[in-house]
């Protein structure tokens, strides 16, 4: 066993899909959402906006900005799937091009790095999630089953000294090992 795929034990009675590639030559796995999911236009951003301007001239209550800061925030879109592979290898996430030019989807953080001591760590069991943000004017609806992203196995190289540098045992993902 080098790679792949396998589901996450809360999804196991899900019906998931593991990834697959869907021409010949084709470089990446394609994920599908584990869950059907409502992603919001951010243009909503503006909405914000004139929130933050009553509630420094009209006073009103901060809980309704709080609500907004976690509508407006970019969505982890979960996929069931854990990767396991070489210690020398890396699943890099990317968007599939389509994705910005049809429904105005962007994945914020670039590209999604998952690191194999992700894999079965304590905290999510390696839950691979999508970050997507929705930059088109209408908010988007995610079927489950829907492809939304694609991951690709690359080799990774160590710089000189590295074992010289202390390193901590992966608890977790998104902000686990710290600021
Ligand atoms: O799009 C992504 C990016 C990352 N991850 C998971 C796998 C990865 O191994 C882990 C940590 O990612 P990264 O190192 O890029 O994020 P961080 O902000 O540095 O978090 P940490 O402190 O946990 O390393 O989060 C995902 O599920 N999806
Ligand atoms: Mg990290």
């Amino acid at each position: 066993m080098k790679r792949g795929f396998e589901i996450v034990s809360k999804y196991s009675s899900k019906n998931l899909t593991l990834p697959y590639r869907t021409t010949n030559n084709a470089a990446g796995y394609d994920f599908e959402s584990a869950e059907e999911i409502i992603i919001p236009s951010i243009w909503k951003l503006n909405f914000l906006k004139v929130l933050w301007a009553i509630k420094h001239e009209k006073n009103v209550q901060a809980a309704s900005i709080e609500k907004a800061r976690q509508v407006l925030k970019p969505f982890l879109i979960p996929t069931g799937i854990k990767a396991y592979m070489q210690p020398d290898e890396v699943l890099i996430i990317a968007n599939r091009s389509s994705n910005p030019l049809k429904r105005g989807l962007v994945i914020p953080n670039g590209i999604g790095v998952i690191d194999s001591d992700y894999y079965n760590n304590d905290g999510n069991e390696g839950e691979i999630f999508v970050q997507i943000l929705n930059f088109g004017i209408s908010d988007i609806k995610i079927q489950k089953g829907e492809r939304i992203a694609q991951g690709i196995f690359m080799p990774y190289l160590l710089a000189d000294q590295d074992d010289q540098q202390k390193k901590q045992t992966r608890s977790g993902g998104f902000g686990s090992s710290g600021k």
